[in-house]
């Protein structure tokens, strides 16, 4: 089966809530990490409990690797330790790594993080270098079943100094994204999506539209909602068409447990908010129509 297939049958089944694992050792309630030896433990055994309560309610988990890169190699070791929990619970795994290196460089990117200690389902992408910085993935994704999100318009206040510049009268990201389609139709899946998927940010719904009826056979990889203000109402605008898109959320969920001021039952607090975000977005779904 197709990642695509495998991510919208998760999502159909679980809803559209990507976890966010950007595990900051300072998110580890203290209780826990004086049970582990290392920073690295302490954030795997803080990742396991938040999986292991949010498994049947998350359409995927998403790990950003520069959490884990920032404690060297024991943090490296609970990045690996993630994923293959991950891979144990046949969950689907988003590496977020945002490589844009290109050609034999970006092959050992693609060798890294689809095959052995760092291996995961999707892998997101910066395509700004050019194409030649995306295609060496692609072996990965007509050999291996791996799947891509290219970052095409971003969720940062930043994404205007370039991605909205005018080429052609059309913005950049849109020829971008038109791109991205291009490169995944070989791939599409039986439920109408490819396994090259693009990162919309959600922080902004004024193309939501354009965005969602240009990218009709890409699946999105959509972050900022919560923490970086994007509204449910927003969200759902790129959305509602099938089970077409993941809703990221990071921070919202893993620091979920500070508002009830209950650190014993962070995983607990995580659960609930997954769920909250669920309701949020599946309602304003039902508002804006499929
Ligand atoms: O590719 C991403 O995941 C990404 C793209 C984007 O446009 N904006 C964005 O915030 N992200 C990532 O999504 C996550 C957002 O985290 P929170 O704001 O804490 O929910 C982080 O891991 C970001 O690196």
């Amino acid at each position: 089966m197709c990642i695509a297939d495998k991510l919208y049958e998760s999502v159909a089944a679980r809803g559209p809530i990507c976890v966010g694992l950007d595990t900051d050792i300072s998110y580890v309630p203290q209780w826990l990490a004086a049970q582990y030896q290392t920073p690295g433990e302490a954030v795997f055994a803080f990742n396991r409990q938040i999986i292991d309560a949010t498994a049947d309610v998350a359409g995927c988990f998403k790990v950003q690797i520069a959490y884990y890169e920032s404690l060297g190699l024991d943090g490296l070791r609970a990045y690996k330790d993630t994923l293959a929990y991950l891979r144990e619970r046949e969950l689907v795994a988003i590496a977020d790594v945002k490589r844009g290196d290109i050609a034999k460089t970006a092959e050992m990117y693609a060798k890294a993080h689809f095959t052995g200690d760092f291996e995961a389902d999707f892998v997101t992408l910066s395509p700004y270098m050019g194409l030649d910085s995306v295609t060496p993935y692609l072996p990965y994704v007509e050999q291996s079943g791996k799947g891509l999100f290219i970052l095409v318009r971003t969720s940062n206040p930043g994404r205007e100094d370039f991605q909205y510049l005018q080429s052609e009268g059309e913005p950049l990201y849109d020829i971008v994204g038109k791109k991205v389609q291009e490169l995944g139709k070989p791939y599409i899946g039986t439920y109408g999506y490819s396994p090259v998927g693009a990162v919309i940010g959600g922080t902004s719904s004024l193309e939501a539209e354009t965005i969602r009826a240009a990218l009709d056979s890409t699946f999105f990889l959509i972050p900022g909602y919560g923490a970086q203000g994007g509204k449910a109402e927003d969200i759902a605008r790129y959305l509602c068409r099938g089970n077409g898109g993941v809703v990221n959320s990071s921070r919202g969920v893993l620091l979920a447990y500070k508002k009830d001021g209950d650190e014993r039952q962070f995983a607990e607090a995580s659960r609930k908010e997954v769920l909250r975000a669920r309701e949020e977005i599946a309602s304003a779904c039902s508002v804006y129509g499929k």
